[in-house]
């Protein structure tokens, strides 16, 4: 019975953190990107960049000069990513590396592919995700919410640290930005049962493992910053945004999102924007642990800034992942 509630109420939370961000949607305008320095002779990796909002921000960096790898599972799709992009902005340095985040061997064979490039790193946009899949498995066994939007990029960003911090200087920091989501906010975390198997509702595992993400990105820059290493880490929310992400809601909630989604929702490139502002934006130098939404600096969730359960979250992670904790 409680199994019951439990969905039920991750299903009322979800919703209701989607009505307040479309009356916020509603009387304010979007953010606006600013004139962006150009970025060249700087790499950035962009996870999902083949569609959506992923998209738009790697076309964006490669406006700004900058050589993108467009990192995702669907070869096809990223290999036509790439010569729209070329076509539309008349050549540009971006390629495409297949990575399937919801296989942590696909994300180990990816990082050493990447670093058998010999390529440096300077910006590293997760950004790519699922939402409000029905109950499925990753690879390796993970609820696919947690073990894809959150689990593979926890991986990820870990092996590609060392790269990331011999790639950043004092006053010329390399840049982690991670993509999470109000959903945060009515996120609950289980560290007794991140899988969901006691009982699975598709709502609170997509808040959960964009909560978990959230304690993954300030425990991080805590780390970085104790140790000196020129690395920030800022997680972005951006906004309702229609893309596919909303592909998976039922049938009859797709029908209900139809008339919002034109009046309310932001366009990819305009949920892309504050994406980009982390990745570029000079007055973000050396600037680091801020969860960003529509252009400005915003509290997340207390339960993210917990930082018991950041580091319980962490250590749960690296066994899950088999890391050797640092
Ligand atoms: N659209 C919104 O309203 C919204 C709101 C808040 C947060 N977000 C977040 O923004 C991010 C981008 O979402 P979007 O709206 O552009 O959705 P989208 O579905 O258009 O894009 C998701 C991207 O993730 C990639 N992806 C999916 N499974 C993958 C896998 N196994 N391995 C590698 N890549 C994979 C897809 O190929 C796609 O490129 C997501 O993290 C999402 O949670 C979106």
């Amino acid at each position: 019975m409680w199994w019951l509630l439990h969905c039920i109420l991750g299903f009322i939370r979800l919703y209701l953190d989607g009505v307040k961000v479309l009356l916020y949607q509603l009387f304010n305008r979007s953010f606006t990107l600013p004139d962006l320095p150009k970025q060249n002779g700087k790499v950035a990796i962009v996870t999902g960049g083949a569609r959506g909002i992923g998209y738009e921000i790697s076309r964006h960096l490669v406006s700004l000069d900058m050589h993108v790898v467009i990192a995702g599972n669907d070869e096809q799709k990223g290999l036509a990513t790439v010569k729209k992009i070329q076509e539309e902005l008349n050549q540009g340095k971006v390629e495409f590396m297949y990575l399937d985040l919801a296989s942590l061997t696909s994300v180990r064979q990816f990082v050493q592919r990447y670093k058998a490039k010999g390529l440096p790193l300077h910006i590293l946009v997760n950004n790519a995700g699922v939402m409000l899949v029905p109950e499925r498995r990753t690879e390796d066994g993970f609820e696919l919410h947690f073990g894809l939007n959150y689990l593979g990029h926890f991986l990820l960003t870990v092996l590609l640290l060392d790269v990331l911090k011999k790639s950043g200087k004092p006053g010329k920091f390399s840049r982690i930005i991670i993509m999470s989501s109000a959903s945060h906010y009515g996120g609950r975390l289980t560290l007794d049962d991140l899988q969901g198997r006691m009982c699975y509702s598709a709502h609170g595992a997509y808040a959960q493992s964009k909560l978990a993400l959230l304690l993954f990105s300030y425990h991080l820059q805590n780390q970085l910053w104790v140790r000196g290493d020129p690395v920030t880490v800022n997680a972005v929310d951006p906004g309702m945004v229609d893309t596919a992400l909303y592909d998976n809601l039922s049938s009859l909630a797709k029908l209900a999102k139809k008339p919002f989604a034109k009046l309310l929702f932001r366009t990819p490139a305009e949920g892309a924007s504050t994406a980009i502002y982390s990745a570029a934006a000079s007055e973000l130098e050396g600037i680091g642990g801020l969860y960003l939404y529509n252009g400005r600096k915003t509290e997340s969730s207390a339960l993210s800034y917990d930082e018991r359960l950041q580091s319980k979250m962490w250590k749960e992670s690296c066994a899950l992942v088999g890391l050797q904790q640092n």
